[in-house]
């Protein structure tokens, strides 16, 4: 049996940092939103043992896992169906970008090899699986808008938010996650955020936007400051690095000046551009 998905990436519309915890993780909340910029994973069940993962465009350092090698073999092991699995992922996300690439490519193993195996996993340990392979993954298995907190792991759904258009901005330099959070000083420690008034207008979004990563690694990657003031120049309502950086986004209320700012944007060497929209829960 064979079959194909689309593993989407998502944005940060804000990130609160509230503290560190004893693990060494942060407690975070986060206003989390699926886009429609994908990786495609196939997945085959094939007769020779094993997982075997290739991933066109992703150089991993020695001894690194790809992390949807990890959660094929979690749902093997927790389905104890013994057969072979082979993924192919044909990469589009930007690698360590702040779009949570990998992280979608997991839990779309998660949840499309358990499909397929038939091994009856329900939600919420999908969701717990997920979240032993990293923070982000737990997001991606629910598929919703969400308040993320925790370390991302607890979700609350969101509705309503306005139907904005985003243009991704990659300046080509990989962050990664790790060294944001070591580098991050935290000057007071957050309360634990209640719910707060989620944006219902492009103009209530764009003001919305808040990210505490993002003075870290601008600190180490100046380029990203110069890329928000850039697609702020061509008409982005807001802009805002996603996660842990380095992509940024600016929101549009239309298409139309989406697509204008994107041309633009284009004739940057050495800078990926996408254009977007919000997934629909
Ligand atoms: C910053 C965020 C925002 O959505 O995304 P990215 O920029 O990575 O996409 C997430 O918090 C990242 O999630 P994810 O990339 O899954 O993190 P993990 O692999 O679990 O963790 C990588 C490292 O980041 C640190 N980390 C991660 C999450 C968190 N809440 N606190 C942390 O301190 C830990 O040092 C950990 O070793
Ligand atoms: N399937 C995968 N896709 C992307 N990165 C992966 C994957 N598997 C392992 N990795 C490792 O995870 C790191 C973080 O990647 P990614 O999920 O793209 O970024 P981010 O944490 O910024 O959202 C990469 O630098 C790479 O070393």
């Amino acid at each position: 049996m064979v079959k194909e998905f689309l593993a989407p990436a998502k944005i940060n519309l804000c990130l609160h940092v509230l503290g560190k915890r004893p693990d060494g993780y942060h407690d975070v909340a986060m206003l989390m939103q699926r886009i429609s910029l994908y990786d495609r994973v196939r997945i085959a069940l094939v007769a020779e043992g094993g997982v075997r993962v290739n991933c066109s465009g992703l150089a991993l350092a020695p001894g690194e896992e790809n992390i949807a090698a990890r959660a094929a073999r979690r749902i093997l092991e927790l389905s104890g169906v013994s057969t072979g699995v082979e993924i192919h992922i044909d990469k589009q996300i930007p690698v360590a970008a702040g779009l949570g690439g990998g992280s979608s490519d997991a839990a779309t193993v998660l949840v499309g090899l358990n499909e397929m195996l038939g091994a009856g996993l329900d939600p919420v340990t999908l969701v717990a699986e997920g979240a032993k392979l990293g923070a982000d993954v737990p997001f991606f298995v629910n598929g919703r808008t969400a308040w993320a907190t925790g370390i991302g792991e607890c979700l609350q759904s969101v509705d309503g938010l306005p139907p904005a258009w985003y243009v991704l901005i990659n300046p080509g330099v990989a962050v990664s996650t790790a060294w944001v959070y070591q580098n991050l000083r935290l000057t007071s420690q957050g309360v634990v955020a209640k719910l707060p008034k989620f944006p219902r207008t492009v103009g209530e979004l764009a003001g919305f936007l808040a990210n505490d990563l993002e003075r870290v690694t601008i600190a180490g990657f100046p380029i990203v400051e110069e890329v928000k003031a850039r697609v702020l120049d061509l008409g982005a309502r807001g802009a805002l690095m996603s996660g842990s950086g380095p992509t940024v986004f600016g929101v549009f209320d239309s298409r139309d000046a989406a697509e204008s700012a994107l041309s633009q944007l284009r004739q940057m060497a050495g800078w990926r551009v996408f254009l977007a929209h919000p997934l629909e829960d």
